[in-house]
């Protein structure tokens, strides 16, 4: 067997066990073609940022640190723009300035970044005046507009798939380690929010004391490049593995396999069936893994991924994401939780309340609450509290664009708002006033924890 081959037998066992929400493409060798050339090509991440990561996470899972993961629901090949990036990356460092000084505790900094391009859907099909066309399944798999060409899965976009998220990911990179990202410019940034900001005088305090902090360190000589770089990683859905195991390599130091697509991915509340191609693909390699739980995870189904994922019981590997949404996080969460930690499994714990709280406007928007995706989280930290176990993070869909998407907020956005600029692909995205706010409202929780 040649190296190669080697290679992708292992990252290949999913192939005999049925996959969901995986693109109809028509051209099966085209698809081929393609497989073969993204084989060939430098991975985006090394193993060893992941490894990095997984140990970042086991901070998290030991309570010693806070997981901030968010971006983009669907990232768009047009969207590779430094504006758009740069925005995304500010507000996400942010968020992460104020949880880091309201938590005292490191805040590991994920995006939906630079691969989150491959959306799972609940219809096969969509329906406009009598015309039905496959689904919109995310820029690596087909267009948005709603036209027979467009919607035709082409395989090639899986190699501009790789193209935009290496370009991301290299844009990231620099204004992470160039400086852009420098503490003190984060902390003027929020200084700005909160003096311009409807809502910010309820910040004000948090603000001043993050700056008395910030002098504090000065004064003490901190050495200033210390602030000046950033740790920051990437993650997105594992969901097409045509081009997953495709990005699935053995790292040479240890002969373990990674998927360099991304330093962390996850498997979505559709795919993971427990005995279904996602979580064995998810099995065979290294990175920390996500798995979304929904409101209809048992207990069961819990210790059987941990089982699967997660048999060495290593702080850091496995994430589970809680999305059960605002009415009914209290019930669902704490039989979870308590189950799992009796197990002995020291799993990360994160709160996406974004999917479970999703909704049609009357204008026909997806639309999201402000208050109850603030009221998922709360639900979040009440059921840690009452266990004692720790509330390990935050999933959200956000922009850094003013977009007007979501209802609510101190900058309030109202229904009759939301086509003003309702610009997502998939789901509703909190704008940048909404995701700030959410960072300032989740750090004053955290503090009362
Ligand atoms: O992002 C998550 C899912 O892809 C999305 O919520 C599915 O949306 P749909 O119900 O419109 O298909
Ligand atoms: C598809 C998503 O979520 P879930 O799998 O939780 O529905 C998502 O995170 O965009
Ligand atoms: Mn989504």
């Amino acid at each position: 067997m040649t190296v190669n081959a080697e290679i992708h037998a292992g990252g290949n066992t999913w192939r005999s066990l049925p996959a969901a929400q995986q693109p109809d493409w028509p051209d099966q060798e085209a698809l081929r073609d393609v497989i073969a050339e993204l084989e060939s090509y430098p991975p985006l991440v090394f193993a060893g940022e992941c490894d990095q990561l997984r140990q970042r996470l086991g901070a998290v899972a030991r309570g010693e640190a806070f997981l901030l993961q968010g971006g983009d629901c669907a990232e768009a090949f047009d969207a590779v723009g430094a504006d758009q990036i740069r925005n995304k990356l500010k507000t996400l460092l942010q968020m992460g300035a104020v949880l880091t000084y309201a938590g005292s505790v490191p805040v590991v900094k994920v995006g939906r970044i630079a691969g989150q391009y491959s959306k799972p859907r609940s219809k096969p099909t969509e329906t406009r005046d009598g015309v039905t066309l496959p689904t919109y399944r995310g820029d690596s798999v087909n267009g948005f507009a709603f036209t027979p060409e467009a919607r035709t899965p082409d395989p090639q976009r899986l190699k501009r798939m790789y193209q935009a998220s290496a370009s991301t990911l290299n844009l990231v990179r620099a204004f992470t380690t160039g400086g852009y990202a420098d503490l003190r410019q984060v902390h003027a940034w929020n200084q700005d929010f909160v003096k311009s900001s409807p809502s910010g005088q309820r910040y004000e305090q948090l603000a001043r004391e993050i700056d008395r902090a910030m002098n504090f360190m000065n004064a003490c000589g901190v050495d200033p490049e210390e602030f000046k770089t950033v740790e920051f990683y990437a993650s997105h859905e594992a969901l097409v593995l045509d081009y997953e195991s495709a990005l699935t390599r053995i790292d040479s130091r240890t002969g373990h396999l990674y998927d360099v697509s991304g330093h962390m991915v996850w498997i979505g509340e559709r795919t993971r069936q427990l005995d279904g191609a996602h979580i064995e693909f998810a099995s065979k390699i290294r990175n920390p893994i996500g798995v979304k739980l929904g409101p209809t995870t048992t207990p069961e189904d819990a210790l059987t991924l941990i089982e699967r994922l997660d048999p060495e019981r290593e702080p850091g590997r496995l994430t589970f994401i809680t999305r059960m949404g605002a009415d009914k996080i209290r019930e669902k969460l704490p039989t979870l939780v308590e189950k799992v930690t009796a197990s002995g499994a020291q799993v990360v714990w994160v709160c996406d309340p974004m999917h479970g709280n999703t909704f049609e406007a009357a204008s026909g928007h997806k639309t999201r609450r402000f208050d109850d995706v603030l009221d998922e989280v709360k639900g979040f930290f009440e059921v840690h509290k009452s266990l004692g176990t720790h509330p390990g993070g935050i999933h959200v869909e956000l922009t850094g664009d003013d977009v007007t998407e979501c209802v609510g907020g101190g900058d309030e956005i109202f229904v009759d708002d939301l086509h003003q600029r309702y610009e997502t692909a998939c789901d509703p995205r909190l704008n940048r006033s909404q995701s700030l706010d959410l960072a300032f409202l989740v750090a004053e929780m955290y503090r009362d924890q």
